[in-house]
């Protein structure tokens, strides 16, 4: 396997905070990786520095070892095939679950030609791909105001799927979930991995331990443990700062 970004000895201070402090870390392409790690620990900033949206004071950022992040801004990285899925679902709530996929698609249609023009047989062949990958194949006729909170934040998923990103970032998925929800979601994104690399920052363990990936602990922006999650829930330090609380 080969690297897809790494992050080295990365520093960002606010107001002489160091949120982000000597920051190492490398995802491998086509891994599933999860976050943790108490509020305040840097997960957000890392995003932020990854997607160009924050610059590091200093470090290094690297996409598939050659193109350097920290020169970037949040198009450009949307251009190299980062996709960024905040917590909070942004859907077209008043149009259908696959107009909303339709609308996604790389293709430089225009949003009436979209909406209005029959779809080529290719187009309705990838909505029904991607609809089935983000599990909602059985709703693709429904408006997006209609679908539960998890549906909707699948719905999302599977609007960045349709712009074939190579790394999905994805914060907090599981908040506001059901428990099947999550434990949907979690295989949803196990399902995801392979084709795309994809790093997930959350909070719910369970899900957690149900996307049963490689686990990195943040703890005042540097990585305190990284391994299994049984691995770093074993670790005293871990436990002290986050699980234990
Ligand atoms: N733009 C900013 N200006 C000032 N301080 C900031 C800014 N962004 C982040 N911080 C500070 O940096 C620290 C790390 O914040 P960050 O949001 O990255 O943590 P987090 O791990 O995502 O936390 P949470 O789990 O609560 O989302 C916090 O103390 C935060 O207040």
């Amino acid at each position: 396997m080969s690297i897809q970004l790494s992050l080295n000895g990365v520093n960002r201070s606010f107001d002489g905070f160091k949120a982000i402090n000597n920051l190492s870390l490398t995802v491998e392409k086509g891994e599933l990786r999860a976050i943790i790690g108490p509020n305040g620990a840097g997960k957000t900033t890392m995003m932020d520095i990854i997607t160009g949206k924050t610059r590091p004071d200093e470090g290094e950022v690297l996409w598939n070892q050659t193109v350097d992040l920290t020169r970037t801004d949040e198009a450009d990285s949307a251009n190299l095939g980062i996709g960024r899925k905040f917590q909070k679902p942004t859907v077209f709530e008043t149009h259908t679950v696959a107009d909303n996929i339709a609308l996604s698609l790389k293709a430089d249609r225009g949003i009436w030609a979209t909406l209005f023009n029959r779809r080529t047989a290719a187009e309705e062949a990838r909505i029904t791909e991607l609809l089935e990958l983000v599990k909602l194949d059985g709703d693709r006729d429904r408006l997006a105001a209609d679908l539960s909170h998890g549906q909707k934040q699948w719905l999302e998923i599977g609007m960045l799927l349709a712009q074939d990103p190579e790394l999905l970032l994805v914060d907090e998925p599981a908040a506001g979930m059901t428990d099947a929800e999550t434990m949907r979601t979690a295989e949803l994104l196990r399902g995801i991995a392979g084709k795309h690399t994809v790093i997930v920052v959350e909070h719910d363990m369970d899900f957690v331990r149900a996307l049963d990936c490689r686990v990195t602990v943040l703890h005042q922006g540097h990585v305190l443990a990284e391994g299994s999650l049984d691995h770093v829930s074993a670790n005293p330090q871990v436990i002290e700062v986050y699980l234990g609380r």
